[in-house]
């Protein structure tokens, strides 16, 4: 599909992703990793990784913005390299990526639903921690969801981020200034 454009003109690409963790269970305990930090003394998320649904829905809505696939297509359950990686190497990977692939971001939101933990007194560390692992500008929201649903029963976190990146033309260099002309 080509797009009919104005000269010079670059359209910035969106894209979205969602992720949702169950807590691990009270006989295999876990420790909490969130918005690529430690929370220490709360119930830890499972999964193949560290369970940071907040870094994994940034680095899904990445990939969504670009076009090329999702986390599993980068980062597969069947690839043992990843078994228990953190949210933040997943993000800078991700960034990494998506920068290999001709794009440059724009910024990375993210909201996540759950009771605990509470996450307004961490938000700055959290934001800067991710906006560090992608080099961009990444922010970090928290809602619970009013009691309802498996967010508000605690039985897990779900996170929806969404991500603004635009492609990177190399442009050829012009003649240089005094060159002659034809
Ligand atoms: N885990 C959370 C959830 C929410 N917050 C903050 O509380 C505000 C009110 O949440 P409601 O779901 O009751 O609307 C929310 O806007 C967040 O600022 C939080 O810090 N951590
Ligand atoms: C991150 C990966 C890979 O370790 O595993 P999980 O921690 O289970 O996380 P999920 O959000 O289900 O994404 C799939 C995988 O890519």
């Amino acid at each position: 599909m080509s797009q009919h454009l104005p000269a010079n003109m670059v359209l910035p690409r969106t894209g979205i992703g969602i992720d949702v963790h169950a807590f691990a269970p009270a006989e295999d305990p876990q420790p909490l990793w969130l918005g690529g930090l430690f929370w220490a003394g709360e119930q830890g998320l499972s999964g193949h990784s560290d369970g940071d649904c907040v870094a994994h829905a940034a680095a899904d809505a990445l990939f969504s913005a670009c076009g090329i696939g999702d986390l599993g297509t980068h980062f597969g359950t069947d690839r043992p390299e990843f078994a228990g990686a953190s949210g933040v190497k997943l993000l800078g990977e991700a960034a990494r990526i998506v920068r290999a692939a001709g794009f440059e971001i724009g910024n990375v939101a993210v909201q996540f639903v759950a009771n605990r933990p509470k996450f307004g007194p961490r938000r700055e560390e959290s934001q800067r921690v991710l906006s560090e692992a992608a080099n961009a500008p990444v922010s970090v929201s928290a809602t619970t969801s009013d009691g309802l649903g498996f967010t508000g029963r605690g039985e897990g976190i779900s996170a929806v981020a969404t991500a603004l990146v635009y492609p990177v033309t190399v442009s050829e260099p012009g003649p240089a200034k005094g060159a002659p002309h034809g």
